[in-house]
């Protein structure tokens, strides 16, 4: 119903919101000195509570299509490393925002739920969620996580090693839109059969003139080495964690990829290549986490079997994260 970025455009001056979502996203970097366009979100967690509130707020009036009395109940996805006072900031955020009752569950929990992983079976499934602002590797069996690692090196990380990269190599500053664009269009983290090329275009550092320059597959994977390889680790980290016979089972059953970063080309080789087990990615990687999100709150209102997956209050204090 609804499938937008998080960003907020509001009015420098009188803090009025002015777009939230798509339209928002499309003015970072290009607006005029009054209007400044916020992401409220950074790395998975809350970077600005009012902002967050009002955006959830636009959201929730959004897919209802109606402004007041409607308080829905609210499944929201978390990063799973966050911090007791991250989480609870979620919940009120979410709560001022018009929600009747608020629960949190973890990401990687949700993509393996949505992927259609068997989480409530005593099988462990790996699951390898690549967003935005977070990375996260978990195992999971019988509802529980039997090892799970979180590091704030994902999408927009590689975003960023792309902006360098051209800023370095080609004395050229391009926008965080354009690495994306270019990340999507030509990024890979394995060899590619065929090696592509793409025009970006940004300020030369030099002259301060607008410049284009023609970057290649081979160029921007040198470029996005370094996160890539993080996510990598954290992936072989994880598995030197998990107990034999859950190990057993992801060697049969594979390692399954969720989350925008999935679709990066050559991902699932290059773990596949790194861990020496099968890797596949999950159907419609970008939906998971929502998929998953909305199956558990379909569990919580019809108690069905998912009620067995344990959510974040249940656990915090419990396991033991590591993260960056
Ligand atoms: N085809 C693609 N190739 C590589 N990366 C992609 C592709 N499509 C989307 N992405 C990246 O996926 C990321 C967004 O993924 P996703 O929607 O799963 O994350 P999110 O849920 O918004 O973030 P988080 O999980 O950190 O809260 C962005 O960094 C985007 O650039």
């Amino acid at each position: 119903m609804l499938r937008e970025p998080s960003v907020v455009a509001i009015n420098r001056h009188t803090n009025e919101v002015l777009h939230v979502g798509e339209e928002a996203k499309r003015m970072i970097g290009r607006t005029p000195g009054s209007v400044i366009a916020i992401r409220p979100l950074k790395d998975g967690v809350i970077a600005d509570f009012d902002q967050t509130e009002r955006m959830l707020r636009y959201f929730i009036e959004k897919v209802h299509r109606r402004k007041n009395f409607f308080h829905p109940v609210v499944v929201v996805g978390i990063p799973s490393g966050i911090t007791e006072v991250e989480h609870r900031a979620v919940k009120e955020a979410t709560k001022k925002a018009g929600a009747k009752e608020v629960y949190l569950i973890e990401e990687p929990m949700a993509a393996a739920i949505g992927a259609g992983l068997p989480v409530s079976e005593p099988i462990g499934s790996m699951i390898v969620d690549i967003g935005g602002g977070t990375s996260e590797v978990a195992v999971i069996t019988f509802g529980a996580f039997a090892a799970a690692r979180s590091i704030r090196v994902a999408g927009d990380e590689i975003d960023e090693a792309i902006v360098n990269y051209v800023r370095q190599v080609f004395n050229l500053y391009i926008g965080d839109r354009t690495a994306e664009e270019c990340k999507i269009a030509i990024g890979s983290a394995y060899k590619l059969e065929q090696e592509l090329t793409m025009e970006v275009r940004g300020r030369d550092l030099v002259t301060g003139l607008p410049r284009s320059a023609t970057i290649s597959s081979v160029e921007v994977r040198e470029a996005i080495a370094e996160p890539i390889n993080a996510i990598v680790e954290t992936v072989k980290e994880t598995l030197e964690d998990t107990p034999p016979e859950l190990a057993a089972d992801i060697m049969d059953h594979g390692i399954v990829l969720a989350g925008g970063g999935a679709l990066l080309r050559g991902l699932d080789k290059l773990i596949s290549r790194e861990t020496g087990m099968p890797v596949h990615i999950a159907p419609d990687p970008l939906s998971c986490v929502v998929l998953g999100t909305g199956k558990y709150l379909e569990s919580i209102q019809s108690n069905s079997n998912l009620r067995n997956v344990q959510l974040t209050e249940m656990r915090l204090g419990g396991a033991a994260y590591s993260g960056r």
